[in-house]
């Protein structure tokens, strides 16, 4: 048997889900490929090559034949394959489709959106992937929230993709600027595990979390503290620290929160102008500066809510969708809803215990809406103190039972719905289901199984929310069969 040829030379074809292209060696074997375009003929390191397996995975090291999407350099140096293989070192993870321009990456997206629709969902899709508001021209400076890993010497950094190793970072130009200027990652962090960095899209205070790690040794941490407190004073950003047990967070500079702020939707008024989130630095909240108006905007848009309607708000974050529902709705009407975190839940309670019609619960949603919420991982009411909440239904928990929806918004993490959520959805009768998705495999597969309980998907938008990466947002509208 010969050995397999590393680099392997391959013609790319189709993009697949998951940020790869396809490819076939010689005998037949399906190859994908990561920093590549369809159509491109490049030198594959093979990352994942097990003899036996039904498909390995590689590396684009070096491009033969470049497809005219290519982009002369990549957006981040650190995170470029062919720059990375010639200095014989992995690349960096967080950003596979850096090496192409954003129109091409976003031709990418909607192949992807289309055929996890036709696929799992039987629909033909033929939408465009939206660019968010005010993008910059290379897709950088839009998260507003960046997470490193922190070596056994306090060395801030990121991983390579699928790979435990833990590389130095000198710079993170998808991070949102103030992000940028804070350069965490030249930080040292003796005694912690990760971090954590928040930067609100407003230009308000950033905020720094240090996670601390089991074994931490208190000159460490006071060393640290001493350190982190100071520098936060000095760049005006707060800065917090999860204790060595787990069970605390203390603030070390500033304030243990940060605020995210919307102007509402067009239609929609609120006395300050303006609607707030406080969400704190474990807490849920969308990467991208532009996310929140987005998606706000798409959900509304697609939802028509009408004044006195119930509202479910499931996978409810910090209260995003809930908030603007709840303008829409108005006081006569209602919006439940449903988070399971415990840190984001109490940021929704919150932000929303203003909103004498909204009722939050903290909970598992398919055990909230099928009513199995005893036991310790149940959930209770964490918010709408106000006269309707109070008079909502209750289970023998005390937690409030989902009042009949007109509308169901529902914005799931990357794995989807589980399969009794969507049934209950179903069972519930609204007009409309809203689902949200960072997930077009997770979008289709749900959606299919909406359909077969005789769901119509009515429309679809997508949005590139994650520029120079292969992920993509999707908002799905679904109406009953007639
Ligand atoms: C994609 S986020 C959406 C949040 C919100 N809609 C927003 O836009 O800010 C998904 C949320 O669902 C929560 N979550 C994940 N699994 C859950 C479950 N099984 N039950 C309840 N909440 C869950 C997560 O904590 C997270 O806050």
């Amino acid at each position: 048997m010969t050995a397999t040829p590393d680099p392997l030379v391959l013609r790319l074809r189709e993009v697949a889900h998951g940020g790869h292209m396809v490819a076939r060696t010689e005998e037949g074997r399906v190859v994908f490929v990561r920093h590549g375009l369809p159509g491109e003929l490049v030198r594959v390191h093979l990352t994942d090559a097990e003899p036996g397996g039904s498909f390995w995975r590689g590396d684009t090291v070096e491009v033969l034949e470049a497809a005219p999407g290519r982009r002369d350099a990549h957006v981040w140096p650190q995170a470029d394959a062919v720059l990375a293989a010639a200095h014989g070192r992995p690349p960096l993870g967080g950003a596979e489709f850096g090496h192409a321009d954003l129109e091409t990456q976003r031709e990418l997206k909607r192949r992807v959106v289309a055929e996890q629709l036709s696929h799992l969902a039987g629909h033909e899709w033929d939408g465009e992937v939206h660019a968010a508001r005010d993008e910059t021209p290379d897709g950088s400076g839009w998260r507003t929230r960046l997470h490193l890993d922190v070596a056994a010497d306090g060395t801030a950094g990121m991983h390579p993709h699928r790979s435990d190793a833990l590389l130095p970072v000198t710079d993170m130009p998808l991070a949102a600027d103030a992000i940028r200027a804070l350069a965490p990652w030249s930080l040292r962090f003796e005694g912690a595990e990760r971090v954590d960095v928040a930067a609100p899209s407003n230009g308000e205070r950033p905020l720094l979390h240090v996670s601390l790690r089991q074994d931490a040794r208190q000159h460490q941490v006071a060393e640290l503290r001493e350190r982190l407190g100071e520098w936060g004073e000095r760049h005006g950003a707060s800065v917090t620290a999860r204790s060595a047990d787990h069970r605390r967070i203390g603030t070390w500079a500033g304030t243990g929160e940060v605020r995210e702020t919307l102007r509402p939707p067009e239609g929609l008024a609120t006395a300050a102008g303006r609607l707030t989130w406080r969400v704190s630095p474990t807490g849920f909240w969308q990467i991208h500066r532009s996310a929140p108006a987005t998606l706000a905007h798409a959900v509304l848009a697609a939802a028509e809510l009408r004044t006195g309607d119930t509202v479910w708000d499931l996978y409810s974050g910090a209260g995003l969708f809930s908030a603007v529902a709840a303008l829409a709705v108005g006081d006569t009407g209602s919006v439940f809803a449903v988070e399971g975190s415990p840190v984001t839940s109490a940021d929704a309670a919150h932000n929303l215990s203003h909103a004498a019609h909204v009722t939050g619960v903290r909970g598992d949603v398919a055990r909230v809406l099928t009513g199995r919420t005893g036991g310790a991982r149940g959930g209770g009411q964490r918010r709408g103190a106000g006269a309707r909440a109070a008079s909502a239904r209750r289970d023998r928990t005390g937690t409030p039972r989902p009042p009949r929806p007109d509308v169901v918004v529902m914005d799931p993490p990357r794995a989807g719905a589980a399969k009794e959520v969507l049934a209950a959805v179903d069972q519930a009768g609204p007009r409309s289901i809203v689902y949200v998705a960072c997930d077009p495999a997770a979008l289709g597969r749900d959606v299919g199984r909406l359909r077969r309980r005789g769901w119509r998907l009515e429309a679809v938008q997508a949005f590139d929310l994650y520029p120079n990466t292969h992920h993509v947002e999707a908002v799905a509208l679904l109406r009953r069969d007639a």
